[in-house]
């Protein structure tokens, strides 16, 4: 078992990941209640007790909801860059300073044989960020609230083994929607969220190598079905001429009220 993941929660209801190597548990994201986080652990047979730390993509509500009252809850060091911690200080509250931890993006830090690197995203936040985490030879890429896939982003994502990618929505269902015409731009624009197609588009210059499995995340359930997500991105594939056989290569899924099992990467 040298790295494994679980994603507790994903959407704009909460996002929340638990990512594992042999010697060291981390949370990714705090964007339910604390006390469901707690629940969601405990459904995973894990607890707050045996994580070592979280790291914080950005500052939006959906990503640090709970934070401030779970990490103080159980006394864990939070990591975030400079700036992040700047737009959360007032969502968050309290962190005692020893626990307060700079992260500054596009860096790698090690906690016992997780190697945690942050890079740089296009979203509308302050200086959001995704990660990747490596340990015993495997890598798994967490990449939601993606305006834009940029080829420093695409570099970055090379070489997974298994990633978490955006799917938010479909972008006729969209277009045709009920939210309003500002919000549909800011979701559409580039920094804002990746839709089916960008998603596939992306997989197309990811496939090449090592990817086994990707987890469609972030989906609207205003704007998105998890079959439709799974399909336009295979019509995608398929029309660049990617066509696998389940065993080398899977769409899972994610879901905004329940964890996924366990994933083993190796
Ligand atoms: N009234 C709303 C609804 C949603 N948003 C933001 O739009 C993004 C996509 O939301 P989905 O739930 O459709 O995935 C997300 O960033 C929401 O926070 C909004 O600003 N106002």
């Amino acid at each position: 078992m040298g790295l494994r993941f679980t994603v507790l929660g994903s959407g704009s209801t909460g996002n929340a990941t638990v990512v594992s190597s042999d010697a060291a548990t981390v949370l990714i994201d705090v964007g339910l209640s604390g006390k469901k986080i707690d629940e969601l652990l405990k459904e995973r047979e894990i607890s707050g007790e045996d994580l070592d730390a979280i790291f914080v993509t950005h500052e939006h509500s959906d990503h640090i909801k709970g934070l401030g009252a779970f990490a103080r809850k159980h006394r864990l060091p939070v990591y975030a860059n400079e700036r992040t911690w700047g737009a959360m200080a007032r969502i968050v509250g309290d962190i005692p300073e020893p626990n307060r931890k700079v992260l500054p993006t596009d860096s790698v830090m090690e906690i016992a044989d997780l190697r945690i690197e942050s890079y740089g995203i296009s979203h509308d936040a302050v200086e959001p960020v995704g990660y990747c985490f490596q340990a015993d030879g495997a890598k798994l890429s967490l990449a939601t609230d993606l305006g834009y896939v940029s080829d420093k982003v695409m570099k970055q994502l090379q070489n997974s083994d298994v990633m978490v990618l955006e799917s938010n929505h479909d972008v006729d269902m969209l277009r045709m929607g009920r939210y309003p015409w500002n919000i549909k731009r800011r979701i559409l624009g580039d920094t804002g969220h990746l839709s089916n197609e960008a998603a596939g588009d992306a997989l197309c210059r990811l496939l090449t190598g090592s990817l086994r499995r990707v987890y469609l995340a972030h989906l609207s359930q205003e704007h998105n079905l998890m079959d439709l997500a799974k399909l336009t991105v295979n019509t995608v594939l398929e029309s660049n001429g990617f066509f696998y056989h389940k065993h080398e290569f899977a769409l899972c899924d994610t879901y905004h009220d329940r964890p996924t099992p366990w994933d083993i990467i190796k």
